[in-house]
């Protein structure tokens, strides 16, 4: 506001004048402080953005961890069971096929005894390898703890179950396994076959049937493949 002469318009006009320009530099003074705030949340956000995806990582990978085998990098049993279930109940439903094969290596115990418990160590690794070669992306192989494996093959009627097995026993005991210390050893494992059938009600009566069929593969000698259906081997 133009001021000229000196009586109390022109006073208030100064006063004005300077309301004015204080609550400017107010203004800017605001201003400025909104940008800086507003700098700082986008770095808040960007920085949350960061946070939250690496607890998303976190979480998957202490999910990984939980469901893997250590030694073999192959999932383990909590996965395979946490599976099983629902791979059962939909071949149930949809009348498909399902095997679910039991493995366990031969005289594991002497190779332990024999080489060490890294020998051992090594053989189940190397085993773990075989399996993770010559299983499906479908098919689910799991160690369940000790020398036993087990896979569940949705969509697999007996006979080819049992061809699966075989092809495994076949490659495991042409393959050389190297140890430690050099020395090759020669593995051999016995397997168990079972078929989902009408007289299987639950995923327990399936794993029963497949140990009964690698019990009999043990009992008739190992290193060989036996299936069940309907309680018959074959
Ligand atoms: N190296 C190693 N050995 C293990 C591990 N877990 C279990 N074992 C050993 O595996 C052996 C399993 O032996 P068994 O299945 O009882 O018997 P086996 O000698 O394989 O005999 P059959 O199964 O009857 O042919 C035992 O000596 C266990 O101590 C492991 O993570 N690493």
């Amino acid at each position: 506001m133009q001021v000229s002469g000196n009586d109390e318009l022109a006073d208030l006009a100064n006063i004005f004048n300077k309301v004015q320009t204080s609550l400017y530099m107010h203004q800017q003074q605001l201003k400025a402080r909104v940008q800086i705030a507003d700098e700082n949340l986008t770095k808040v956000n960007h920085e949350l953005t960061l946070r939250s995806k690496e607890l998303e990582q976190m979480v998957a990978l202490s999910q990984r961890l939980a469901t893997t085998d250590s030694l073999t990098g192959l999932h383990n049993r909590r996965f395979l069971d946490e599976n099983l279930g629902s791979v059962f109940a939909q071949a149930k439903r949809h009348a498909d096929s399902l095997c679910l094969v039991l493995l366990d290596v031969d005289f594991f115990k002497q190779i332990n005894d024999e080489h060490g418990h890294a020998a051992g160590d090594v053989v189940l690794k190397l085993l773990g390898d075989l399996i993770r070669w010559n299983t499906r992306d479908s098919d689910i192989s799991a160690r369940m703890g000790g020398d036993e494996f087990a896979f569940i093959l949705p969509r697999t009627p007996a006979a080819q179950g049992k061809v699966f097995a075989e092809n495994l026993l076949e490659r495991t005991r042409s393959h050389a396994f190297v140890i430690p210390n050099g020395k090759i050893l020669k593995v051999t494992l016995s397997l168990g076959v079972a078929e989902l059938s009408e007289d299987i009600y639950s995923v327990e009566a399936l794993y029963g049937a497949a140990d009964k069929a690698l019990y009999e593969s043990k009992h008739r000698g190992r290193n060989q493949v036996t299936g069940i259906h309907k309680n018959e081997f074959f």
